[in-house]
């Protein structure tokens, strides 16, 4: 591992799953504005679930980081998603597909990845922390990034690539990276090799939790 490139080094080991989840048919389906709404439908009832335990997991980040530095953008960006768009896209999006914020069976990757979250959330290493938060923030600007203007008019595709690419969410992933690449000298090998597998276990569940919504 190079100094200070801890990040890159943990996604290019994820390979080739990473670009397999960044180039994803479903996720290009969404930036094309061509995903039929039952799909659409199941995937953000099941992101929803996802969501909740992601939010749970950023308040670990609060309270496990190893400064006031650190723990301020993981604040700043919890309130943003309790109190904007997010929350409000979710209601929004999944009231013009017919359904609901409320009670929904869990798929088994949903469940998965909720375990994971949990994991890292209770482990409180804030390094396990930062390796599952970047995955997700990570591949999601990958694949939002690779949308084409115009956007889709449907708003519940427009809005959702929105809110994963732009200045602001690239400023926050490389925050996270940042953080990685922070700490990932100071580890010690096995801790290394275990921050290796939380983040591929991460990049895993991504891919099939695209492979999921794809029906
Ligand atoms: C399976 C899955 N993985 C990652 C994200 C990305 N993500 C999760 S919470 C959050 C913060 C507000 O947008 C973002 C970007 C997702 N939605 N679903």
């Amino acid at each position: 591992m190079s100094e200070g490139n801890f990040s890159e080094w943990l996604r290019a080991r994820c390979e080739p799953t990473w670009t397999e989840v960044v180039t994803h048919p479903f996720a290009e389906a969404i930036t094309k504005g061509t995903v039929p709404d039952d799909d659409m439908r199941r995937y953000l009832s099941q992101d929803y679930q996802f969501v909740d335990t992601f939010t749970a997991l950023l308040g670990a980040a609060v309270a496990c980081a190893d400064s006031f530095e650190a723990r301020v953008p993981y604040g700043r960006f919890l309130g943003q998603v309790a109190t904007t768009e997010e929350k409000t896209y979710f209601h929004r999006a999944l009231d013009a597909l017919g359904a609901g914020t409320g009670a929904t069976v869990l798929e088994p990757v949903t469940e998965d990845f909720r375990t994971l979250m949990d994991e890292a959330r209770t482990s409180q290493d804030y390094v396990l922390i930062v390796a599952v938060l970047c995955v997700a923030e990570w591949t999601y600007l990958g694949w939002a990034s690779r949308a084409t203007q115009p956007y889709p008019d449907n708003f519940v595709h427009r809005e959702w690539i929105e809110l994963h690419e732009g200045p602001e969410f690239r400023q926050w992933v490389d925050f996270l990276r940042g953080e990685l690449d922070r700490l990932g000298p100071g580890l010690d090998e096995d801790h290394r090799q275990e921050v290796l597998s939380v983040f591929h276990r991460a990049v895993e569940l991504e891919k099939r939790f695209f492979d999921m919504a794809r029906g």
